[in-house]
């Protein structure tokens, strides 16, 4: 099942430097495996935003709750999600 994410972040300007750097490695390395794996096929910036919409490929709701809530970032984001469905006109679709 695809899904279109948007996350937008929002860490707090008091947060340590240092738990905030440590916090962003952790988010690098957690969405690279992710899209290595195949389960996170893209991620792009929102320009002017802390900000970005990822396309997911998981099977089903309850594994894109599990990974958006293992975001290590996930305590500083808001995220909305939308299930996507294949379009009659796709012609990738057949
Ligand atoms: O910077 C972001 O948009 C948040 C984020 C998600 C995966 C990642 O590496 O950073």
């Amino acid at each position: 099942m695809l899904f279109h994410v948007r996350m937008d972040v929002d860490i707090p300007r008091d947060l340590d430097p240092e738990v905030r750097a440590d916090t962003v490695a952790r988010e690098k390395a957690y969405s690279q495996d992710l899209q290595r794996a195949g389960t996170w096929p893209h991620i792009w910036r929102i320009v002017g935003e802390y900000s970005n919409y990822s396309i997911f490929d998981v099977t089903d709701n309850d594994e894109l709750h599990a990974l958006l809530s293992g975001l290590p970032l996930f305590p500083y984001m808001t995220i909305t999600v939308t299930p996507l469905a294949t379009h009659p006109s796709d012609i990738a679709a057949g």
